[in-house]
């Protein structure tokens, strides 16, 4: 039988999954081609087989998942429910109560803030970073440095979409990123 790797389930289910998501020409501004995942999470099927498959990736393998807010939020809670973990949001700015850690983080245009709240995490613990969309890596990448400061270890980064272009995965280097659909 052949040896099985990590990202085969997510590799198996990538077709299908890219087939769901949208693409939107000139959104939210002219040269933008926005990837809309509101078609692949209106269909309960494929959203049950995309979350079993993530589940299968990480299963045994990380203590909590960490979700960026906000659309990392739609993937990161139901994978914590399947994997039986814990869930720790990542926040914008002002949202999450004191005390919090906060992560400066540079935009295409000015700068973005991130939190989590102090204590969110044990020490050591082992977490599976979620979000939607990774393009140019600035907010996983402050998400990741958030983590780190707060005492946790960052096992992979998990993302539905990877958008090759804006080289994401090169400001991550030395992290294990997953992907699964890549434009
Ligand atoms: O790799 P980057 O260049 O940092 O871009 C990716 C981020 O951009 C989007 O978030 P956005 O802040 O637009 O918010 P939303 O999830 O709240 O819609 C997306 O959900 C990622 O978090
Ligand atoms: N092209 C894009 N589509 C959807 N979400 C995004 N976040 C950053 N770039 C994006």
């Amino acid at each position: 039988m052949p040896e099985r790797r990590a990202g085969d389930d997510l590799a198996a289910v990538s077709t299908e999954v890219g087939g769901a998501i949208r693409a939107v020409p000139d959104f939210p501004s002219p040269g933008i081609v926005f990837r809309d995942i509101t078609p692949l999470l209106s269909d309960g099927p494929l959203l049950r087989t995309l979350v079993d498959a993530l589940a299968a990736t990480y299963s045994g393998t990380v203590d909590v998942v960490a979700g960026i807010e906000s659309r990392g939020f739609l993937l990161a809670a139901p994978l914590a429910t399947a994997l039986g973990l814990g869930l720790v949001p990542i926040r914008k700015a002002g949202k999450l109560p004191p005390p919090v850690i906060a992560q400066p983080y540079e935009l295409e245009y000015g700068s973005a803030v991130l939190e989590l709240r102090e204590g969110a995490l044990a020490p050591g613990a082992r977490v599976l970073l979620v979000d939607d969309v990774l393009a140019t890596g600035g907010t996983v990448g402050a998400a990741a440095d958030l983590v780190e400061r707060a005492g946790g270890m960052v096992s992979a980064v998990c993302v539905l979409i990877e958008l090759l272009d804006l080289g994401g995965r090169a400001a991550l280097a030395g992290r294990r990123v997953d992907a699964v659909v890549a434009y």
